[in-house]
């Protein structure tokens, strides 16, 4: 059974349509990534997966429930979770402090600090956990909110653009921690235009243009098709 399965996804946007009688489906344990030129949808997939947008048609399943009109509450409660580009940590607590904020309704006393150990370790922040979460680079920031994303275990998480604005070193890390965390059983799906990146996780690829399925297949599939390759002529910064 697929941990998560769109079956005809549609939604319109004005006279826009931005998703188009999509069919996508991924296995528990997968890392798939999304890929496609700017404006082909990618973000608002996300959305309709995470239950911020609803619809216009089809369904949306997810590990054999019908999540199509469920509330993005009851989505984050059924193991979904999901890390976006702009970091959503509490700037202004401790690095510490913000891993706190995120597991202490699930744990306390010695299991959660034990738990907020073994995070900054994993997310090569233990260094940095008695730092202010806004004094971070870049890339540390990312780590952080992954972490705030992974701290409730998800089954599925999804990640947007996760390497955006990393330096080569910090995105070849990240790629580590999500291979680490797919090894962990958790399935990963990640939006990301960084192909180096894509290559290094993801099993699976899809590519979407102007809304609709353009390409699934292994990234060495997808590298080799000629079609894909023409959809991003033109484009800069991308495949
Ligand atoms: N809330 C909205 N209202 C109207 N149009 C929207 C809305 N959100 C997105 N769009 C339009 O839908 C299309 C798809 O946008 P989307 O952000 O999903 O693409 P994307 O593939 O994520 O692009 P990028 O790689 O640039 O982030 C674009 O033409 C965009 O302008």
């Amino acid at each position: 059974m697929a941990i998560l399965q769109t079956r005809g996804l549609d939604k319109w946007f004005g006279g826009l349509h931005v998703t188009d009688n999509v069919d996508f489906s991924m296995q528990p344990g997968e890392v798939h990534c999304l890929i496609g030129p700017n404006g082909a949808g990618k973000s608002t997939f996300f959305r309709l997966v995470l239950g911020e947008h609803l619809p216009n048609g089809g369904a949306i399943l997810y590990d054999g429930a019908d999540i199509t009109r469920a509330k993005s509450y009851q989505r984050i409660r059924r193991g979904i979770s999901v890390k976006f580009q702009v970091p959503g940590i509490f700037k202004a607590l401790k690095v510490r402090q913000n891993l706190q904020i995120a597991l202490q309704d699930h744990l306390s006393g010695h299991s959660l600090n034990e738990e907020i150990d073994r995070l900054l370790e994993f997310l090569k922040l233990k260094d940095a956990a008695g730092q202010l979460a806004g004094s971070l680079s870049h890339g540390q920031k990312q780590w952080l909110e992954i972490g705030m994303a992974i701290a409730l275990k998800p089954k599925l998480l999804l990640l947007d653009e996760p390497t955006a604005g990393m330096t080569p070193d910090e995105t070849h890390a990240t790629g580590e921690m999500v291979q680490a965390l797919n090894a962990d059983g958790v399935s990963v799906l990640a939006v990301e235009h960084d192909m180096a990146f894509v290559r290094q996780i993801a099993q699976r690829v899809t590519v979407l243009h102007f809304g609709r399925v353009f390409a699934q297949g292994t990234i060495d599939e997808i590298v080799a098709d000629e079609r894909v390759a023409a959809i991003y002529l033109g484009e800069t910064g991308h495949a």
